[in-house]
């Protein structure tokens, strides 16, 4: 039997009022974007509310993944993607993630709504997914806050022991982490059940080129 061990995140402040949070498991990036940038991510968030499909899994595994994700996000992909790349060095190091040459970053937006969820995965356990090395979760939401639950929970195997830790989504935060590590969306409540209510993330991957291996930052 494995040890649980819970983590407490220490946190650094920074100059400007980014927080960094720290912990071995991931890196936290409170007031991640400005209002004017989140305004304009929450509007056209909601005004895609028609465009959103069934989000799918590599598996196909029926009811592993319930929520509502929008592929197209090209419009507004910049306004994290940039922020996300300039902070790699960052997260590497912290990660303990030898520098690696990105082919590709992805990007979906991502509704969870009342009774939604998804059940304990790693991000790179696919054919399809192998390469992709960090992934990444924004989140946002309209104020005031219309939904509870939601934690991203992590359930990483290390060695000897299990570490796992709970994140509460919180506004305007990013959250970076190995694609390979465990973790599960836990389920979300949301009375009003209206999309706008939904609890957001822009979220995506890092792919590494499995060529090559220099760094390209
Ligand atoms: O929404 C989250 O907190 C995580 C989402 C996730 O794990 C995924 O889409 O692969
Ligand atoms: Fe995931």
């Amino acid at each position: 039997m494995q040890d649980i061990v819970c983590l407490e995140p220490g946190t650094d402040k920074q100059p400007d009022d980014k927080q960094v949070v720290k912990t071995p498991l991931y890196v936290q990036v409170l007031n991640f974007l400005d209002h004017q940038e989140w305004q304009t991510l929450l509007d056209y968030t909601l005004a895609q509310a028609n465009q959103f499909v069934c989000s799918t899994t590599f598996t196909n595994q029926p009811d592993y993944r319930v929520s509502q994700s929008l592929n197209a996000v090209a419009e507004v992909q910049l306004l994290i993607v940039d922020k996300v790349k300039s902070l790699l060095p960052q997260v590497c190091q912290q990660l303990d993630i030898p520098p690696f040459f990105v082919t590709l970053i992805e990007a979906q937006i991502t509704a969870h709504n009342d009774g939604n969820y998804y059940k304990l995965h790693s991000d790179n356990g696919s054919y399809d997914t192998f390469n992709r090395e960090i992934s990444y979760v924004y989140y946002f939401y309209r104020e005031p806050q219309a939904f509870s639950g939601g934690e991203l929970r992590f359930c990483v195997d290390d060695s000897d022991q299990l570490l796992e830790q709970q994140i509460t989504p919180q506004q305007n935060s990013i959250i970076l982490f190995p694609s390979r590590y465990l973790h599960e969306v836990l389920p979300v409540c949301c009375p009003s059940k209206m999309f706008a209510d939904s609890r957001f993330t822009f979220h995506g991957w890092i792919r590494k080129s499995v060529f090559a291996n220099p760094t390209n930052w």
